[in-house]
């Protein structure tokens, strides 16, 4: 698809929401359609432009999702998960591409996006950058050709604003190193030791998060043996990146089935 798409932009006074919005004016082949807030927000009836304190976009920001999402091709979804849930039923209503960034979503959270991406195209990824979508890959590999004499431990940092834990981005890792050693993440996961918790089970896959600061986001996938340790890193120093994933995923998506997709899919990074 090579013509211009119409670009809603949820939670756009956050972090991400205005990052969103620099990189959509900066893309050849966008321009921002809505903006939207929630109910209540001081900067739901301001000019997006003016409230990010820049020169005016002839934007509204608005608290009325789908009558935004109705003009547009796609929504980027970088929110809170109840919020997210909702706007998958709305931007399916609207038959938008979904891009949800959004994490900390539950398994009845999920379920309920899936029954969306039935009307829908949905891209949901717990990290947008490429470099980590590749460190998935990387993970699944180095975690097929260990055996549980090594312990895999993902430990995750972020800024101390961030409200969940662990990380999409350290779920993403757990699971794709489950996946390489052929087993469920729900069976060997131990995130929040804390106490006599005994000593580490083989074949566990450990969780720690640190918060602190600005850190944008980091990622390490740790592989601890006797004598020897291999450590797989990724280090996110501009949001800018996670954006700019998103813009593809709304792009790549435009042409697409209904169904739920990842950044592996848009990124061509896929086995199937
Ligand atoms: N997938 C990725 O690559 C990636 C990258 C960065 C952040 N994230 C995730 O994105 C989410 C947002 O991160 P952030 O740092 O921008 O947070 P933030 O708190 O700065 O922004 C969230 C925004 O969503 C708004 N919001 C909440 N409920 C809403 C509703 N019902 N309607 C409209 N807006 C609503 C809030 O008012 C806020 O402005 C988090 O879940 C975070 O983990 C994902
Ligand atoms: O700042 C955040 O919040 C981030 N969230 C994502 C995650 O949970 O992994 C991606 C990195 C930044």
């Amino acid at each position: 698809m090579s013509e211009e798409i119409g670009v809603v932009v949820t939670g756009v006074s956050g972090r991400m929401g205005q990052m969103l919005v620099n990189e959509i004016a900066k893309h050849p082949r966008m321009h921002l359609a809505g903006a939207v807030e929630r109910a209540g927000h001081d900067w739901v009836g301001k000019d997006v432009g003016t409230a990010m304190g820049g020169a005016a976009m002839g934007v509204i920001v608005a608290d009325d999702p789908l009558e935004c999402f109705a003009r547009a091709q796609a929504v980027i979804d970088f929110t809170a998960p109840a919020a997210t849930v909702a706007f998958a039923e709305l931007a399916a209503q609207a038959r938008a591409v979904h891009v949800i960034g959004t994490t900390g979503l539950s398994e009845d959270d999920l379920t309920k996006i899936k029954a969306a991406a039935r009307h829908a195209v949905v891209v949901r990824a717990g990290n947008m950058s490429l470099g980590v979508n590749l460190l998935t890959v990387l993970t699944r590999k180095v975690a097929a050709a260990l055996d549980e004499d090594y312990d895999i431990e993902v430990i995750e940092y972020h800024h101390n604003q961030k409200v969940d834990a662990p990380s999409g981005t350290a779920l993403m890792l757990g699971e794709a190193a489950a996946e390489g050693r052929g087993v469920d993440l729900r069976d060997v996961s131990d995130s929040g030791r804390d106490g006599i918790t005994g000593a580490r089970k083989r074949g566990d896959i450990g969780f720690s998060a640190i918060r602190g600061g600005d850190i944008v986001g980091e990622h390490d996938v740790l592989f601890a043996a006797a004598g020897e340790r291999i450590t797989l890193r990724h280090v996110a120093s501009d949001r800018a990146l996670f954006a700019r994933g998103a813009l593809k995923a709304a792009l790549w998506g435009q042409d697409k089935a209904p169904g739920e997709y990842d950044m592996l899919d848009v990124l061509g990074l896929s086995d199937d």
